[in-house]
C-alpha cells in the first residue's frame, strides 16, 4: 500500500454539486489518491445551516458554518456555493492564502474573472473551472491545453441544459415553456433564479468564458449579444420542423472581419435554426454539446451532460485531482492567456443567414416589393415560400376582412446583422407587409 502525502481540501457549499463532490471524494478516496499522487483529505464542508435537510448523507462532523477558518487551513478550496458574494470573497481569501481553487461558478468568472485570475497569478496559485461550462463535458481543459497549439476559428454550442430541455419538449411533446421549465427545475438543471437560463444570461456567461479562452482575449460579458428563449413560439418551432430545422439556443464565439476589414472576435447567444442533419440538432434533453472549428484540427465536437449534480461533480473532481497533483509536484500555475488581445466586435459585424416570416397582403407585386427592400440593404434571397392564408382564418382580425393575406417565408444568403436589422425595420413600415412574424438566424447550414 502506497503512503501518500495528504492535501487538505475544503468544500464550500453542499448543494446539488457540492454534496456529490463530497460523497465521491469520501467513497473513492483511494482511487483518487492513486491518480493525484496525493491523499485528498476533506477537512470540512462550509454550509449556512448545520441542521438543514440534505439529500446526501454525509458525516455531520464535516459540516461547519465557519467558512473562513476552513479556507485558511486548506491547500485546495472547492467553491460550489454559486453567485457573486460571498463566493468572490471566499475565493480571493483562498487564493491570497496560496491555496488553489476549483469552482463551477460561471456567473462569478464571467463578471469577475480578470480579478480572480490576477489574484491567482500574483501568488502563483491556480484557478480551475471545468465545471463552469457545459457541466461534465471536458471543454475548458481541451481549449486551454489540448488546443493551445491550434488557432480556433469558431466555438458554437448548446451550453445551457435547461433551455435545451425546454425547446426539446416544446418540439417533441408540444409542451409549454412554463411546464417544461418546472420539470427542468425539479430535475435540478435550472439555476436558482431560472431567468438566468431562459433569458440566456447563463449561456452568455459561458460564452464569455469560452470566447476568452478560445481567442486568448478578454471578452467581457457586456460585449456578448444575448437573447433568451422566452420569445420562441410553438408556431416557430413547428414551422422550423416542417422546413427541416430545429430551434436551439446557441452560444457562438467566432473570429470575424468587419466591413472595414478589421479583424476581431464576437460572442453571441440567441435561438437559432439548426438543420436537422447537423450534429447539434441531435442534442436532446438537458444534454450540451460544443462544436469547435480549429484551423489545423478541423471540426471537433464535445458532447454530454451539461447539468446535474453528480455529472458536474465529475468535472470538479477532475480539477481537484489536477490541483492535488500540482500541489505535490509544485511549479507555476497556468496563467490566463489574453496575449492576443483581439478587438471585440459588435453584433452588427456578425454575418449569418436568416429565415424571415412575413404576413403580407396577397396582391400582385408584393413579392417584388419585399425582394426590393432586401436587395436595397444588400440582403440576397435564397429561398421563398408563399402560403395563402384563408380570409376567415381563426384568430386573425383584419382592418378589411375582404383583403386576402399570405405568409411569406424568406431564406436569405449570409448577410451582416446590421443590414438585416435595417431590412427588418423597413419591412415593418412597408404598407403591404402586415407584420414581420418571425426572424430567426440559421446556423450550421
Ligand atoms: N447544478 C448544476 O447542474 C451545475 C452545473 C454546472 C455548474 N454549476 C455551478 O456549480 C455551483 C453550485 O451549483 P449547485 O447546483 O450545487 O447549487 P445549489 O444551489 O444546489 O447549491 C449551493 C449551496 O450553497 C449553499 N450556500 C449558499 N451560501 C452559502 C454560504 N455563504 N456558505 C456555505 N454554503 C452556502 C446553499 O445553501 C446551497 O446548498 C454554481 O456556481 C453553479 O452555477 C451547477
Ligand atoms: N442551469 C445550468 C446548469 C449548468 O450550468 C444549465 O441548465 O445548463
Ligand atoms: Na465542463
Amino acid at each position: 500500500m502506497i503512503e501518500y502525502r495528504n492535501v487538505k481540501v475544503a468544500l464550500l457549499g453542499a448543494g446539488s454539486v457540492g454534496s456529490q463532490v463530497a460523497r465521491l471524494l469520501l467513497e473513492q478516496g483511494d482511487d483518487l489518491a492513486g491518480r493525484a499522487g496525493a491523499g485528498l483529505e476533506l477537512t470540512g464542508i462550509a454550509v449556512r445551516d448545520l441542521d438543514a435537510a440534505r439529500d446526501v448523507d454525509l458525516p455531520r462532523e464535516l459540516y461547519t458554518t465557519d467558512a473562513e477558518s476552513l479556507i485558511l487551513g486548506a491547500d485546495i478550496v472547492v467553491e460550489l456555493i454559486g453567485g457573486i458574494e460571498p463566493a468572490r470573497t471566499f475565493i480571493l481569501q483562498a487564493l491570497n492564502s496560496g491555496a488553489d481553487v476549483v469552482t463551477g461558478n460561471k456567473a462569478l468568472l464571467a463578471s469577475h474573472g480578470p480579478e480572480l485570475f490576477a489574484a491567482a497569478e500574483q501568488v502563483g496559485a491556480q484557478l480551475y473551472y471545468e465545471a463552469a461550462v457545459a457541466g461534465a463535458i471536458p471543454i475548458i481543459r481541451p481549449l486551454r491545453e489540448s488546443l493551445a497549439g491550434d488557432r480556433i476559428l469558431r466555438v458554437m454550442g448548446i451550453v445551457n441544459g435547461t433551455t435545451n430541455f425546454i425547446l426539446d419538449r416544446m418540439d417533441t411533446l408540444g409542451e409549454s415553456l412554463d411546464d417544461a421549465l418546472a420539470i427542468a427545475t425539479d430535475l435540478g438543471y435550472a439555476e436558482a433564479d431560472p431567468t438566468a437560463d431562459i433569458e440566456g444570461y447563463d449561456a452568455a456567461q459561458k460564452a464569455t468564458i469560452l470566447a476568452s479562452l478560445a481567442f486568448h482575449t478578454s471578452v467581457p460579458l457586456a460585449a456578448v449579444h444575448r437573447e433568451g428563449i422566452t420569445g420562441v413560439t410553438h408556431a416557430q418551432v413547428e414551422a422550423a420542423r416542417k422546413a427541416g430545422f430545429v430551434v436551439k439556443l446557441l452560444a457562438i464565439c467566432e473570429r470575424l472581419t468587419d466591413d472595414d476589414g478589421a479583424d476581431g472576435v464576437s460572442a453571441r447567444v440567441h435561438p437559432a435554426l439548426v438543420p436537422l442533419g447537423h450534429p447539434l440538432a441531435a442534442v436532446h434533453g438537458a444534454k450540451n454539446a460544443v462544436f469547435v472549428e480549429a484551423e489545423a484540427a478541423g471540426d471537433l465536437m464535445f458532447y454530454g451532460a451539461g447539468a446535474g449534480g453528480v455529472e458536474t461533480a465529475s468535472a470538479v473532481l477532475g480539477d481537484l485531482v489536477s490541483a492535488a497533483r500540482r500541489h505535490i509536484i509544485g511549479g507555476p500555475g497556468l496563467a490566463e492567456s489574453t496575449h492576443a488581445n483581439l478587438r471585440v466586435l459588435p453584433m452588427g459585424s456578425v454575418s449569418t443567414s436568416y429565415q424571415i416570416a412575413l404576413d403580407v397582403a396577397d396582391q400582385p407585386g408584393v413579392l417584388a416589393t419585399v425582394a426590393g427592400i432586401l436587395a436595397g440593404h444588400g440582403v440576397s434571397v435564397e429561398t421563398v415560400e408563399q402560403t395563402t392564408v384563408p380570409k376567415e382564418s381563426a384568430g386573425v382580425t383584419r382592418a378589411d376582412p375582404a383583403e386576402a393575406t399570405a405568409t411569406l417565408i424568406i431564406g436569405t444568403h449570409r448577410a451582416r446583422e446590421s443590414s438585416l436589422a435595417r431590412t427588418v425595420a423597413d419591412l415593418t413600415t412597408e404598407a403591404v407587409v402586415n407584420s414581420v412574424t418571425s426572424v430567426l438566424r440559421v446556423e450550421g447550414a
